[in-house]
């Protein structure tokens, strides 16, 4: 969870520039890590990330650090602040293993959070009984994804158990986020890490099931695949796994309203609306 220190009323330049003038101080005595995961965006992973490439020790507090260190950490969130633009909380990814519950938190937030906009993906997959073309997906057919994907309309796309093409189409994602909305993106993990590589201010959050007895009872429970799909899909998704340390935020599907309440804290508020 974010630390309520550079995230909120101040600054996080004026966090540091507190610290450096008291190091004894509140702000002074503040780990680094604990200072970088506190402004919106950064989570554990870029945090790591950082700390190694300002060459800063994670042990190391705002007020302890050398006065070389001090200006690279000062330059460094200077040109973060600058260069985001404070998109990074606009552009939320939900991604997780099969079952996790991706799709049940995010109609959660599409239920109770009006201000939060998800991203309808296109898919080459039929319609289930009660989908509603433009509201859960835009169904197309192989030619017209293959279009999509030669006139560089999807953010991302990927081709998802094996089985059906799903991709984001750029265009909307681009303009809720130039209007200031939030933006919540319910992908798979390769199209998270496309995400990653193609704006790499989005903040990156992974759903874990509560344990892994959890996350099978869930995908035997749903009911909706063959028992030799639901083995195939258990194998990806111990794969899967492992790969949350590459997000920025892990959140336990415990309860869906307790999880779906932590990825939109991740998110910015919509101007005025929340
Ligand atoms: N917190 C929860 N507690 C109990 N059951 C849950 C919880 N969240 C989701 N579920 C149930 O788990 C099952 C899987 O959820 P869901 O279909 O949303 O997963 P998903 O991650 O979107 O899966 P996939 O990637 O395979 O599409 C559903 O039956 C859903 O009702
Ligand atoms: N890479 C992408 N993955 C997506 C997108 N939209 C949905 N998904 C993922 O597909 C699976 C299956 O979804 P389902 O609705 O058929 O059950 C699920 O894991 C989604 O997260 C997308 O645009 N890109």
């Amino acid at each position: 969870m974010k630390a309520d220190i550079a995230g909120g009323a101040r600054s996080p330049l004026d966090v540091l520039r507190v610290a450096y003038e008291a190091p004894e101080g509140v702000e002074g005595r503040l780990r680094v890590p604990e200072f970088l995961t506190s402004i919106p965006a950064i989570g554990a992973t870029k945090s790591a990330r950082i700390m190694q490439d300002l060459e800063i020790a994670t042990s190391k507090r705002l007020g302890g650090l050398g006065r070389l260190q001090r200006r690279r950490l000062r330059e460094f969130v200077a040109e973060w602040i600058a260069s985001h633009g404070g998109t990074g909380d606009r552009l939320v990814v939900l991604a997780g293993p099969t079952a996790v519950g991706k799709g049940t938190v995010a109609g959660y937030i599409r239920r109770h959070h009006p201000d939060v906009r998800l991203s309808v993906s296109a898919t080459t997959r039929a319609p289930r009984p009660g989908e509603v073309e433009g509201e859960h997906y835009f169904f197309v057919d192989d030619a017209e994804f293959d279009r999509m994907v030669d006139a560089g309309e999807l953010l991302e796309w990927a081709t998802v158990h094996n089985a059906y093409r799903y991709g984001t189409p750029r265009r909307a994602v681009e303009r809720a986020i130039a209007a200031g909305d939030s933006v919540l993106l319910e992908i798979d993990i390769q199209g998270a890490r496309s995400v990653r590589r193609a704006m790499p201010e989005a903040t990156l959050v992974f759903l874990l099931p509560p344990t892994w007895d959890e996350l099978v009872r869930r995908l035997v429970g749903r009911g909706t695949e063959s028992p030799a799909e639901q083995q195939r899909r258990l194998e990806t998704a111990k794969v899967e796994l492992a790969a949350v340390d590459e997000f920025d935020h892990q959140v336990v599907n415990h309860d869906v309203g307790e999880a779906a309440q932590k990825v939109v804290d991740l998110m910015r508020p919509r101007k005025g609306r929340r």
